[in-house]
């Protein structure tokens, strides 16, 4: 097992990444579940899948499961999921010393992390992320959110877990189709400054997602670690260094809000087409070879990721994306900042795009043919 610290300033957790976690989850928890009754937020598939592991469990540990098990997918991520699951915590008497446990992927994380952050002004809560997404990012660092019909994720709170049990067994039930979207997040760190993990996704990113358990291990423990690395140093995206883990993501949110936050585009699909635009504008500006674009578009396809915007047949042009990130959360004083490549490896912020040039960019990749 791997143990990976989140050193946030007065707050440090830990993220533990290692097969059959979830099977002696309380033992893991070490003392941080006080009360018999336990809360746990899931959703249909994950219960269908881990729930009965996690309730042997709690309940041969004296605890006692109550799960709140909500519809899978994106639209979870909502005002009445929020209202409906913080009533249901507030009807379980939770205090806010307990843990409420989030057993699921990033949807579950981000609006349990969500909850948890406004209960009574704050309450405990425990990631255990069931897909690579979530194991490699959404369970670290914090943030916490919901969709609105504005825009993804605009309404939320920096919000850290006390705890992250990653367990790596959960992967054997996951679709491959989430396995490929999550895998979009572990390139993320490479393309962002780590041209040497960049080559090791290149080299074994798809013996990775075919199963290979060794791999997986590293995989996640160096998602991890960099991510907390990131976050250690600028826990509220204040200073610019967090912003570098939106890499893709501008791009990301827009197709994702385009295409109505369904299962049309994962959220990992759009991150990983968002990042393949990204490098194809940086190269557009001049400010990487074309040649690296091409790499990063030629890893993400081989791995069945989307790398072509006609793919996707949407039925807008680049200013009707462009509109979509005009809700990001980096827009600043009316411009938005871009994170750009000068390189696989040599990911920055860049503050003087123009948008009219971006859409114009996307005219153009909208009718650019799939290599
Ligand atoms: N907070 C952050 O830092 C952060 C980072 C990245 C992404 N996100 C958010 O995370 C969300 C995407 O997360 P995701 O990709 O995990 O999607 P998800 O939570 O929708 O899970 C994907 C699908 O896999 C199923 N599933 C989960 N675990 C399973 C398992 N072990 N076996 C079988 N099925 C399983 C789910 O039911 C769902 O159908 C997006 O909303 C995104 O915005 C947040
Ligand atoms: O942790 C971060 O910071 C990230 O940006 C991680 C992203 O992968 C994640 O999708 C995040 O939710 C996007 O953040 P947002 O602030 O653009 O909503
Ligand atoms: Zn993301």
């Amino acid at each position: 097992m791997a143990v990976i610290s989140v050193d946030i300033a007065g707050r440090p957790y830990e993220v533990r990444v290692g097969a059959g976690l979830l099977a002696e989850l309380v033992p893991h928890c070490r003392g941080r579940l006080r009360k018999r009754t336990v809360p746990v937020v899931t959703d249909a598939h994950v219960h269908a899948a881990w729930g009965e592991v996690v309730e042997t469990s709690l309940r041969e540990n004296g605890h006692e499961p109550h799960w709140r098990i909500l519809p899978p997918g994106e639209q979870t991520k909502s005002w009445e999921e929020l209202a409906a699951t913080v009533n249901w915590l507030l009807s379980l008497e939770v205090e806010r010393g307990d843990h409420i446990i989030a057993l699921g992927g990033g949807v579950i994380g981000d609006l349990t992390g969500f909850c948890a952050s406004v209960l009574k002004r704050g309450c405990k809560f425990i990631q255990v992320p069931t897909t690579l997404l979530a194991q490699v990012d959404s369970s670290v660092g914090g943030k916490t959110a919901i969709n609105t019909p504005a825009g993804k994720n605009l309404v939320g709170a920096f919000h850290q877990p006390s705890l992250v049990l990653a367990d790596l067994s959960a992967l054997e039930t996951l679709p491959e189709r989430e396995l490929r979207a999550g895998y979009a997040e572990v390139i993320k760190y490479g393309l962002i400054d780590d041209a040497d993990f960049f080559a090791w996704c290149d080299a074994n990113g798809a013996k990775m997602i075919a199963g290979d358990g060794a791999l997986r291990e590293y995989a996640v423990a160096h998602s991890v670690a960099a991510k907390a690395r990131i976050v250690a140093e600028d826990e509220f995206e204040t200073t610019g260094k967090r912003a570098l883990l939106n890499l893709g993501h501008t791009f990301g949110h827009a197709l994702e809000a385009e295409t109505g936050f369904s299962a049309r585009l994962l959220h990992g699909e759009g991150v990983a087409l968002g990042m393949v635009l990204a490098a194809r504008y940086s190269a557009h500006l001049g400010l990487m070879p074309q040649a690296s674009a091409e790499h990063v578009a030629r890893h993400i396809g081989s791995i069945g990721l989307p790398a072509s915007l006609k793919a996707l047949q949407l039925d807008c042009d680049g200013a009707g994306l462009v509109k979509h990130m005009l809700h990001d959360k980096k827009m600043d004083a009316g411009t938005l900042p871009f994170l750009l490549m000068k390189g696989i490896g040599h990911t920055y912020l860049a503050k003087d795009v123009s948008l009219d040039d971006v859409a114009a960019f996307l005219d153009a990749e909208l009718s650019r043919e799939a290599a």
